[in-house]
């Protein structure tokens, strides 16, 4: 599981992110919601440890992210926004570089990329130079390459940007089944319907500041009430 407490993060006068708080359980899919510039690839920076916090703590798996970061790094799996791969590897070659930084054994990686490769539909392109993929093949091997380790925590920026519908459907797919295994999920999207088909619980980051939740009954009774739609309470909220 995910917790953030008074997540706070300046660059220089600026706050970025405001006494954040939060909790994700395990099995929970929590879509961050928030409009741009909102604070929400910096939050999911730091929960990575790409960036620090001004102030605040992150427990991912109930270790304390900023005291032991390697540690609760091995829990954790990040998909950037803008991910990237070393364009003169093959998929293959790739998977088998992440497989390595979290030391698993060779045997486990071979194991682990078969299944990968059929599940993401990879095919022949494994083997072929990522430079000579598309953005969709691209994604499918990121995401693939974030799940070989067996992640308790999975955070994930922007996950369907560029993908066409087969391949959002199997990423959209692999992190339900993920979150029904008890994986704990946090994506960032502008996506109100991809939010709504997978995500048990919203939040809503507006300045920094966290500024409503809402679980999948909340969000139903509010759009019973109103024009039927997400995107209402999300405009309304975020004006
Ligand atoms: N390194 C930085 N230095 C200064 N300001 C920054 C830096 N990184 C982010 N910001 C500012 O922090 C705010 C939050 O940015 P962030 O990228 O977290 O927003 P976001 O919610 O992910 O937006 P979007 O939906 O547009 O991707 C923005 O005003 C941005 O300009």
């Amino acid at each position: 599981m995910l917790q953030l407490k008074n997540l706070t993060k300046k660059f220089g006068d600026f706050v970025a992110v405001d006494d954040l708080s939060l909790e994700v359980k395990s099995g929970e899919f929590f879509g961050f919601l928030g409009p741009n510039g909102a604070g929400k690839t910096t939050t999911i920076k730091m929960i990575a440890g790409l960036i620090k916090p001004t102030s605040g703590k992150i427990f991912i798996c109930g270790i304390d992210a900023l005291a032991e970061p390697e540690k609760a790094k091995s829990f954790l799996a990040y998909v950037p926004d803008q991910p990237f791969i070393y364009d003169k590897l093959t998929g293959r070659e790739f998977l088998y570089f992440i497989g390595g930084l979290f030391k698993m054994k060779k045997e486990k990686i071979r194991e682990k990329v078969d299944f990968l490769v059929d599940h993401f539909e990879i095919g022949r392109w494994i083997d072929k130079r990522v430079e000579e993929y598309s953005q969709g093949m691209k994604q499918r091997v990121i995401i693939a390459s974030a799940l070989l380790h067996d992640p308790k925590v999975i955070v994930i920026d922007e996950p369907m940007v560029g993908l066409d519908p087969r391949s959002a459907r199997i990423v959209k797919d692999t992190l339900k089944q993920k979150s029904k295994e008890g994986v704990t999920i946090f994506m960032s999207t502008h996506s109100l319907d991809v939010a709504e088909e997978l995500c048990d619980t919203i939040g809503i980051i507006k300045d920094g500041k966290l500024i409503a939740q809402f679980n999948a009954s909340e969000i139903e009774e509010f759009k019973q009430s109103r024009d039927g739609k997400l995107e209402s309470l999300f405009i309304e909220l975020t004006k």
